[in-house]
């Protein structure tokens, strides 16, 4: 089928590359012309404007008519209209994006947005947009390149069936993705596995950061590799840990004891409150989250590099004369 993709960042190259490898055509835009442009020579035929990229997609077949069934999903047929994804930050771009987006789309039209939105911008812009619109968790950043995304999607039932060619390829596969529920329950199953991704990357912060200040003369990546076959605790993050002690050194070197971010679990936390369910953990991490833009602890330091490590986020460095 023929996709546009709008937003050609670390992520939304990803959603590009892999539609390509699975023979989807792609057209692509982003503000940056040199992302543009990378796009491009990957493969995607290139727009210089939100409404350029509607006019190329309107010149399309509309796709191979795989998945969507008015019968089944009681919306219109998923041959004809457009198929975009949105991968541009979190907020004001969305709402810009879709703005320019606006006059160009119709109810047989489908709309992704991949990124990190509050759930409750999600269901606004659902009820707001005269395209079906899809709500879409994306989990794995850019470190899913080669083997594909964790996608949590909420909308339309028949949106979603008209989606799953391109959805098969972004994701890790058929199992990658799934429709959560209605508007909104894709970027709240989102939210809350960000929150429950803080909480474990405090949990395997405090432990190393015992084993580092604790009785034992330890090697951290030791640890962690031997962890990582067969313990319990083995896990993706834990591998990353063992990434970060291979490349920064035993004692993290000059990563600096500052942990950035925070939207995604304040939403959270938020909406736990909300629902009166207890989070103390993912609380917990968020405030050492907080705290960590004051003065330095190790566990934070650790959290810093590790979403180098699964997000390609930059890595704060202690500036010289802060090493203890
Ligand atoms: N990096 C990560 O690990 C993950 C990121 N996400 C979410 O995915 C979304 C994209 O993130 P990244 O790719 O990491 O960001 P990025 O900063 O690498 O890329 C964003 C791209 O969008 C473009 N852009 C911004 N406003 C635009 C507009 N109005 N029209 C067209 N292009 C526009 C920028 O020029 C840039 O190329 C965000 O919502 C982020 O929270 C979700 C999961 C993981
Ligand atoms: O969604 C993600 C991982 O799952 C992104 O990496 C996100 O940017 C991380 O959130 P935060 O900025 O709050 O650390």
């Amino acid at each position: 089928m023929e996709l546009g993709v709008i937003g050609l960042g670390r992520m939304g190259r990803i959603v590009v590359d892999r539609s390509l490898a699975a023979g989807h055509d792609v057209v692509a835009f982003d503000l940056s012309a040199e992302a543009t442009a990378a796009a491009a020579e990957a493969g995607a035929e290139p727009a210089d404007s939100v409404a350029d990229l509607c006019e190329r997609l309107d010149g399309s077949d509309g796709g191979d008519g795989a998945g969507a069934d008015v019968e089944d999903g009681g919306g219109p047929d998923e041959t004809g209209g457009k198929r975009i994804w949105l991968m541009v930050p979190a907020g004001d771009a969305v709402d810009a994006t879709l703005a320019d987006l606006e006059p160009h789309l119709g109810e047989e039209d489908v709309v992704v947005d991949g990124g990190n939105s509050h759930f409750e911008a999600s269901v606004r812009r659902a009820e707001t947009t005269d395209a079906a619109y899809l709500d879409c968790g994306t989990s794995g950043g850019p470190a899913s390149a080669e083997e594909g995304f964790s996608l949590m999607v909420g909308g339309p039932e028949w949106a979603y069936e008209a989606m799953v060619p391109v959805l098969d390829a972004v994701a890790t596969g058929p199992d990658g993705h799934d429709r959560m529920g209605e508007s909104g329950s894709g970027h709240y199953v989102k939210m809350v596995h960000n929150g429950v991704e803080y909480a474990l990357m405090q949990a395997y912060g405090e432990g190393f950061e015992l084993l580092a200040e604790g009785r034992y003369d330890l090697e951290m990546e030791s640890i962690a590799r031997t962890w990582n076959n067969g313990a319990v605790i083995r896990s993706w993050l834990l591998e990353l840990c063992e990434e970060a002690f291979r490349e920064e050194g035993n004692d993290l070197g000059d990563v600096a004891d500052h942990v950035a971010g925070g939207s995604t679990g304040t939403w959270t936390v938020e909406e736990a409150l909300e629902q009166e369910v207890p989070v103390p953990l993912i609380y917990g991490a968020l405030a050492e989250r907080f705290d960590s833009r004051n003065e330095g602890r190790f566990s934070r330091r650790l959290a810093n590099r590790l979403r180098y490590g699964f997000g390609r986020h930059e890595v704060a460095r202690r500036s010289e004369g802060e090493e203890e």
